[in-house]
């Protein structure tokens, strides 16, 4: 365009509506694996040690075993069918119903697309095509409830670094962590009504993805966010204290992590004659290795192994249209004066 056609008529600007989860590996063959783990350990929001301490570590020890011990649990609970991750099935799920919902409501002049901060399709490769179809203004949306550095804060950056990358840079708008969100409790506890029946366990075990406890003692509000979602849920069951149970799972490395351990607590539980209990992750919006291998497998065999009889695990809020609506409602939160 020469500054002349500057004077023509603009096609009118849209806002782009760009949802955000971390990422899963393109194969469970050693090479993707290699890659997407490589990228995912590499992020100094992950792991915070010096490159030249943990880079010789990563590239040298991990890089060479894990792809392998990781590539196995993946194509336990691999989408065959579309050949890819249940975390990217999932993902994609969730970002057709918000685009159904977000057209209905502002019709065309939204665009609603998903990126993931590591592999594909890149925060990067989404943010260019959003503003190549005429977004000028993006709200973005990492899908965790509760922040974490290792999570939410890196997707922003990624989605700092790709505004780097464009000459004419939209506006952008980063919503909240949604860990104490009205909506987001009830989706919770309707989706724990709904799988137990109504029924109270003795023991429900809201399992959530650790992180280093360092992190938290340096200022990382995760923990704080995860006990206050677990208070929540219990109130909004009208349950009284002790049912519930916050622990922490998925540990990595040789640092002390948030505890307790959820594979060491439901085995301990088994022991105390908690034999019936149910586990939520309310901290994945969308079910993953984490938790479909993690928690449905390796955890559930620590429960049965230590005496444990009846474990029910509760899915994760997925593409529940309760959970689009509480996506809505927090893309309506932050959409204000756009559409
Ligand atoms: C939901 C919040 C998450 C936090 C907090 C988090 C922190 C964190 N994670 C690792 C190491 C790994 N995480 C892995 C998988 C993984 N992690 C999350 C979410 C959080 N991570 C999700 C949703 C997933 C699943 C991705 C999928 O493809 O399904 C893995 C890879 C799995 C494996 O190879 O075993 C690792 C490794 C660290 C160190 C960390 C620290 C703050
Ligand atoms: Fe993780
Ligand atoms: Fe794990």
């Amino acid at each position: 365009m020469t500054p002349a056609d500057a004077r023509s008529p603009q096609p009118q600007a849209k806002t782009g509506i760009l949802i955000a989860n971390l990422g899963t590996p393109d194969g469970y063959d050693y090479w993707s694996m290699r890659r997407y783990l490589n990228e995912f350990l590499s992020d100094k929001r992950v792991i915070d040690y010096p490159a030249w301490k943990w880079q010789p570590l990563l590239q040298g020890i991990i890089l060479t075993k894990r792809p392998f011990t990781s590539g196995a649990n993946y194509k336990l609970i691999w989408n065959e069918e579309l050949n890819e991750s249940p975390l990217m099935t999932i993902t994609r799920s969730q970002t057709e119903a918000l685009r159904a919902r977000a057209h209905a409501e502002w019709g065309d002049r939204v665009m609603v697309d998903f990126c993931m901060r590591y592999g594909n399709p890149s925060t990067d490769e989404v943010l260019d095509r959003m503003v190549q179809a005429g977004c000028r203004r993006i709200v973005f949306l990492p899908l965790y409830p509760q922040y974490a550095g290792a999570t939410s804060a890196t997707a922003n950056d990624q989605l700092f670094r790709a505004l780097m990358q464009q000459k004419w840079q939209p506006s952008v708008r980063t919503c909240d962590p949604y860990f104490n969100r009205e909506d987001y409790i009830a989706a919770l506890a309707a989706s724990v009504e709904r799988k137990l029946e109504g029924r109270k366990p003795p023991k429900l075990v809201a399992s959530y993805h650790g992180m280093p406890r360092r992190y938290a003692d340096e200022g990382d509000p995760y923990y704080r966010h995860c006990r206050m979602t677990s208070d929540l849920l219990q109130r909004r069951l009208g349950w009284e204290d002790g049912i519930i149970d916050t622990t922490f799972q998925s540990v990595f490395g040789s640092e002390e992590w948030l505890r307790p351990y959820t594979v060491e607590h439901v085995a301990e539980l088994a022991r105390q004659g908690y034999t019936d209990i149910a586990v939520i992750s309310p901290a994945f919006a969308a079910d993953c290795i984490e938790t479909l291998e993690e928690i449905n497998g390796e955890i559930r065999e620590s429960f049965e192994h230590a005496g444990g009889k009846e474990f029910t695990y509760i899915p994760c809020l997925n593409d529940d249209p309760a959970h689009v609506e509480v996506m809505l409602n927090v893309i309506r939160d932050n959409i204000g004066g756009w559409v």
